[in-house]
């Protein structure tokens, strides 16, 4: 049970490790991190009801599902090859639009919840 939590919790590191990487080298998480704690603020100040946090929760957590994945997809598609190829364009630009509908879908739930 022990060791069982040790190799749980030791996972966490390179997780984390991932998370910060990510967030030093690309500007878009560094303004999903302020919209995530503008919202927040918000969500206190407005002092939300718990169904509306879970919500702001799932959407928050989305995006930033969404745009670690399309990092880590774009770092991949770069040590393939720099050079133009269809593929590559074709996977960036799906995983692009993934990032795309979380951002959608985040922006009309901040509205309804907000609103
Ligand atoms: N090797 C390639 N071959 C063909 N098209 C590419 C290639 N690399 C990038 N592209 C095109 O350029 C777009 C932007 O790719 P890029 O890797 O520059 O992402 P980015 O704009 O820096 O994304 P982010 O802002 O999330 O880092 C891709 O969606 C794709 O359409």
């Amino acid at each position: 049970m022990v060791t069982w939590l040790a190799r749980v919790l030791r996972s966490f590191g390179p997780a984390l490790t991932g998370i910060g990487t990510a967030l030093r080298s690309q500007p878009n998480l560094q303004i999903h991190l302020a919209a995530t704690l503008a919202v927040t603020t918000l969500g206190l100040i407005q002092n939300l009801p718990t169904w509306k946090w879970g919500c702001l929760g799932l959407c928050i957590g989305l995006v930033w599902v969404a745009e670690l994945l399309n990092t880590a997809l774009e770092k991949l598609c770069d040590r393939i090859t720099l050079e133009r190829d269809e593929q590559i364009r074709q996977v960036k630009d799906m995983a692009a639009g993934a990032v795309l509908i979380a951002c959608a879908v985040a922006v009309f739930m901040a509205f309804m919840i907000f609103l």
